[in-house]
């Protein structure tokens, strides 16, 4: 059997079963979600992060590239209880090291007890545990990945339905997932997707009805490019937001975010719009939060475990932001209507957006 070693913050080293070699190292998170491995593996926001899945059998419906959020794999190694061949092979391709026969549980447990944590990978026939250990050491917190915005945004600005009738949509990619884009797109709106240091001569190159700060990696104060945007853009174009989105709009805006203990992470978060009273179950992945919206944003969605902010809106702006993933992919379609609600911004629709009675 391949050796395996994860080195927790604190050096508490777990032994597991060695799937793919290599070393890694990164912030410890997870995902209760039972469906949607090949999504949550492709999602940039992952970047810098090693993704425990607590659901116990993962790839058990293959691996299938239409899937996909982006073309690559972006946790930087991946813990489970038992991974099939199907997703090792993959992995395998991709360079990352992945570990199974864990106690996830345990793993799990210790996120919530003790919050959000370092670690270090070791696989191979020859690793010991110092070498996770090593691995450990050389761990950088989250928010000291300052540029991490680089490692996953594109380099220059892509079109995508050049020819839809649709509102130009202005996405600054801060490690967007493509199912943002794919929902757009079906709006029959034009995405143009712009590296996430853009200034604004870049953004009004491109004309935007819509300025669409993406979801991504790390912290939310380490996109001050992005956040300068929208101080510039709000006053005469609607803006949105998803997830790292909504904290950075909030910055831009005068408000604060801060660190949460572990995050929000699975696909069942449930979602209480304060205005018609209604609960949608949400896809979240997500470690920072906004503390306080500041004077010009209103918290009009709460989160019901721990009534932390799901949804901000304008009130004199027209801005509306998400804390979860509307686009789904994984997890349930309920909240899909805050694309039309973005766009509908555009036609001076007001910007409040209140999910549609059942
Ligand atoms: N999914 C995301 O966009 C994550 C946002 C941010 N990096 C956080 O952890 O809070």
């Amino acid at each position: 059997m391949t050796a395996a070693y994860v080195a927790l913050e604190g050096g508490h080293v777990l032994e597991g079963r060695g799937r793919v070699p290599g070393t890694a190292r990164g912030e410890l998170v997870f995902t209760t979600a039972y469906t949607g491995y090949e999504e949550s593996l492709t999602d940039p926001s992952y970047e810098e992060q090693v993704l425990t899945f607590s659901y116990p059998l993962i790839g058990n419906y293959g691996v299938r590239e239409e899937r996909f959020e982006d073309d690559q794999v972006h946790p930087r190694a991946v813990l489970a209880k038992e991974l099939t061949e199907d997703v090792t092979d993959w992995l395998e391709s991709e360079g990352v090291p992945a570990i199974d026969h864990l106690d996830t549980r345990e793993i799990v447990t210790d996120i919530r007890d003790q919050g959000a944590m370092k670690c270090g990978i070791a696989v191979g026939d020859d690793v010991t545990e110092d070498d996770a250990l090593e691995q450990l050491e050389a761990c950088k917190a989250m928010s000291d990945h300052t540029d991490i915005g680089a490692q996953v945004s594109v380099e220059e600005p892509v079109v995508h339905g050049a020819d839809n009738d649709g509102p130009n949509v202005a996405l600054v990619d801060c490690g967007a997932k493509g199912s943002i884009i794919d929902s757009l797109l079906e709006r029959e709106a034009t995405v143009h997707v712009l590296p996430y240091d853009s200034d604004v001569a870049d953004v009004e190159a491109v004309d935007p009805d819509v300025l669409f700060i993406s979801n991504g990696p790390g912290d939310p104060a380490n996109y001050e490019d992005a956040a300068a945007l929208v101080e510039t853009f709000v006053e005469d174009t609607p803006v949105a937001g998803i997830c790292l989105g909504q904290q950075i709009v909030a910055r831009a805006l005068g408000g604060t975010t801060e660190k949460m203990t572990f995050g929000h992470r699975g696909v069942n978060q449930p979602v209480l719009d304060l205005e018609s009273g209604r609960v949608v179950m949400t896809t979240q992945n997500h470690g920072y939060t906004v503390a306080d919206p500041g004077d010009h944003l209103e918290v009009t969605q709460i989160n019901v475990n721990d009534d932390t902010p799901e949804g901000i809106d304008g009130i004199e702006y027209d801005v509306i932001t998400r804390q979860y993933h509307p686009e789904a992919n994984p997890g349930p379609e309920d909240t899909l209507d805050f694309f039309d609600d973005v766009l509908a911004m555009v036609d001076g629709e007001p910007h409040r957006a209140v999910p549609a009675d059942d």
